[in-house]
Formats: structure tokens, C-alpha cells, sequence
């Protein structure tokens, strides 16, 4: 109930991470069934205004795949490097989870495909879907896909694709394709429309795929089974882009979010929030103790109320942790 209890603010861990992993621009986080950090991070490719062509094709496959390790396992209390795997394998790492049996699956939006990977990250992967650098929009080919989640009760794989499909899609845990919701536009009024589907986050308590509908500055929420729409969450603080969702069971279901500068300009300050599930309500807002965030892009939240954000501009991974906690920590 530490929520409820006035006081409650989560605050920057700043002696967190005690290594430096050097990381480059980081895209996506998870958390393993140790509630270990998982870093899916760029190594020295960058995604800048000239690395795609108009079409969306990848314009430096003759850079080669990263050649640093893409995957870092990091110690979520000491921040010291646990294993890191995913050298040779990805272009333009995006979105990163983990399923129950700890394997890792991966989007790369240079590759327009998703992946299955062993958490040894043998190099053979599990499942491959969409066509490796070839976009598209039918079950077998994605446009810059930007997340997976995963059902914990089915294994059922959901993808949000992507920067230029607009959609959600839904897998078997094999990968055989079930159904597909979603349409692009930046309509940000009706339900189903997305203006870049940008990270996904799975509400195993209610059986809901929650997307952060990043350009409409929005969260839209599905029934799992169905793609049936179940909800929207808006705030004005959120100014106009939300770029990244993740979801605590704890204290009656609690999602957080991270915002974006929005193309009009700071409409708002970057920020972390922390929302009541079912009203939308914020309970609090977060950001670093000293510098700003530059560009938050993917959040996760660990068992014990810690959150953990990839800023892909700072290249950086910060720990946020509630004030109560981090009061007993300087005891
Ligand atoms: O949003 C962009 N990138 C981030 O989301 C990311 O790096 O994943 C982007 C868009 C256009 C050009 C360059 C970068």
C-alpha cells in the first residue's frame, strides 16, 4: 500500500548501475523470471534521419550487423553485468521480452522481422517471422515492427507493427499467425486507429494487450482474445506522444508510461507516470534526479516496485525506486 501513503514519489537510484555496459542508443527493456534487467541496446548503429529510404529500407546493410553484444543480463540491485549475448545477429535492435521459459524475443526494425532467441543466445533462433530488410504488410512480412508480448497463460505472441503498418498482429507461440486489429491514422479520436503502435504491454490479470499508440499520444487497450477494444488512457501531461507502456499487477493494477517530445514542441516535460489501471488516474510522475530525459523509449517495472527506463538519445539505462525505499537504502 505503499502507494496510497502520501510520500510516495519514485526517485533516481543515481549510484545505479555500478558498471558501465557501453551502451549505445537503447531501444527496448525486459525483465527475465528472476526479475533480472534485460538491455537490448544499438552497440554503434544509430537510427538517424538518413537510414531509411522513403520506402523504409534499411540504407547500411553494408554496415554489417552490430558486432558489439546487443543483449546485456544486468544485476537489477548492483547493475553489474550478469551475461550479454546478441553480437552479429540484429541492425537495428527495437523492441525486447522475454517469455516464461526466459527465452528472448526480439524485433529489428532495419530487418523488418521478429525473433526467438535462447537466453544462451545460441545463434540459432527458435522463430523468425517477416522477410529479413524486405517490408511489408501481409501476415508474412512487417514494416518496421517496434514490440512483442507475450500471453503467459497461452504462450500467444502479439506484435505491434509497426512505424509504417499501424497494426497489431497475434501469433501462436510457434509463430503461426491467429488474427491481426488496427489501422494507421492519426485520428487520434477513434478507437483501432494508431499512429505508430510503439511498445506493448500485457495485462495478464484482466487477459488485455495494452499499446502505446505513440504519435496519438495515447494508450489504447484490447481484449487479448480478440482485438476487441476495451479502453483508452489520455492525460494533457503526456503532451501528445506516449512512447513506451508497461503494467504491475500490484496494489489493484498500476501502468506506467513514459512521454515524448511531441513534434509541436514541449508540450510537456519528459516524464515517467505511474497510473491507476482501471481509472487512468496519475498517482505520480517521475524524471531524473539531475539531467532530463532526452528520449525515454522502452520502461519496465520489477516485482518489488522498481522501474528501470532506456533513453535512446543518453544511451543510457536510469533506476527509479519509491522515495520510501530509497529512504530505508540511506539509512
Ligand atoms: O523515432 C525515431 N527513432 C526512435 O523511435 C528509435 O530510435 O527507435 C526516429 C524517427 C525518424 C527518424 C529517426 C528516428
Amino acid at each position: 500500500a505503499y502507494l496510497q501513503k502520501p510520500g510516495y514519489h519514485l526517485i533516481e537510484m543515481t549510484d545505479w548501475p555500478e558498471s558501465d555496459f557501453n551502451l549505445g542508443q537503447v531501444s527496448g527493456l525486459a525483465l527475465d523470471s528472476n526479475n533480472n534487467l534485460v538491455i537490448f541496446h544499438r552497440g554503434d548503429h544509430k537510427w538517424g534521419a538518413n537510414t531509411f529510404s522513403n520506402e523504409h529500407m534499411y540504407q547500411q546493410k553494408h554496415l554489417g550487423p552490430i558486432q558489439q553484444d546487443t543483449i546485456l543480463l544486468v544485476d537489477p540491485v548492483k547493475g553489474s553485468l550478469l551475461h550479454s549475448t546478441g553480437k552479429n545477429l540484429f541492425f537495428m535492435p527495437h523492441g525486447i521480452t522475454t517469455d516464461k521459459n526466459d527465452n528472448y524475443w526480439v524485433t529489428d526494425v532495419a530487418l523488418h522481422q521478429v525473433f526467438k532467441i535462447g537466453n544462451s543466445g545460441d545463434r540459432d533462433f527458435q522463430v523468425v517471422l517477416g522477410e529479413a530488410f524486405q517490408p511489408g504488410s501481409d501476415k508474412y512480412h512487417f514494416c518496421q515492427p517496434t514490440d512483442v508480448a507475450i500471453d503467459p497463460f497461452s504462450g500467444n505472441v502479439f506484435v505491434s507493427d509497426g512505424y509504417c503498418n499501424s497494426r497489431i498482429l497475434k501469433f501462436s507461440p510457434e509463430g503461426k499467425f491467429i488474427t491481426q486489429w488496427g489501422a494507421g491514422s492519426s485520428d487520434a479520436r477513434r478507437p483501432l486507429q494508431f499512429n505508430i503502435p510503439h511498445s506493448l504491454a500485457f495485462v495478464p490479470d484482466q487477459g488485455e494487450l495494452c499499446v502505446a499508440d505513440r504519435q496519438n499520444g495515447r494508450i489504447q487497450c484490447f481484449v487479448a482474445e480478440s482485438g476487441e477494444f476495451v479502453k483508452e488512457i489520455k492525460n494533457d501531461e503526456f503532451g501528445g506522444e506516449v512512447f513506451a507502456v508497461s503494467y504491475a499487477p500490484e496494489h489493484g493494477g498500476l501502468i506506467y508510461a513514459v512521454n515524448g517530445e511531441s513534434e509541436y514542441g514541449k508540450l510537456a516535460p519528459i516524464q515517467g507516470f505511474v497510473m491507476n489501471y482501471s481509472t487512468g488516474v496519475i498517482l505520480d510522475t517521475f524524471r531524473p534526479d539531475t539531467k532530463d530525459f532526452q528520449m525515454p523509449h522502452d520502461l519496465v517495472v520489477a516485482r518489488d516496485g522498481t522501474v528501470f527506463v532506456g533513453d535512446a538519445t543518453t544511451d543510457q539505462v536510469l533506476k527509479f525506486a519509491s522515495s520510501e525505499k530509497a529512504e530505508h537504502r540511506s539509512v
